[in-house]
């Protein structure tokens, strides 16, 4: 499996935590991410991840910056990608079981380590549903 991974500074300390995780696991992965905490712009390391998804270059997408928002905010401006913003390992599953999301966006500064670990494991352990789902996310594309 290939994973890209994407972070502003608000999300350093995590994503080497979450690469450490994935890497044990045999998992390759793709850091386009900051590895420091100097202060950067998140679309930056947004776009990298966002295209490796939509190219197959990778099955998943990571991102993480302070709240979410705006590296979710910013991946779901490709046409492809479904990004979901999660806090709860409960929503991680809502995401992949209902909405077949490729891209986790975690919030750094709402949720802690351990959390987001756990995270990054239902999101990769739990499977798309299809059936009604399908038809739902069939419809999110817009062409305008
Ligand atoms: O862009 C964000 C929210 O949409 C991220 O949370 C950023 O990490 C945050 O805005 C960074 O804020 P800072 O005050 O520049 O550290």
């Amino acid at each position: 499996m290939n994973i890209s991974i994407g972070n502003d500074h608000a999300g350093t300390e995590y994503k080497f935590a979450i690469v450490a995780l994935l890497e044990s696991k045999g998992i390759n992965v793709k850091n386009y991410g900051t590895d420091s905490n100097e202060s950067v712009d998140y679309p930056d390391f947004v776009h990298p991840v966002a295209k490796d998804v939509v190219n197959n270059s990778a099955d998943f997408g990571i991102l993480i910056c302070g709240s979410a928002n705006g590296v979710a905010m910013t991946a779901n401006k490709y046409q492809d990608i479904r990004a979901g913003l999660c806090w709860t390992k409960e929503i991680v599953t809502l995401i992949r079981q209902h909405n077949n999301a490729n891209v986790l966006c975690i919030p750094a500064r709402f949720t802690a380590i351990p959390q987001a670990l756990q995270m990054v494991e239902t999101f990769l352990n739990t499977e798309f549903e299809g059936g009604r789902h399908q038809n739902r996310v069939n419809k999110i594309p817009v062409s305008c």
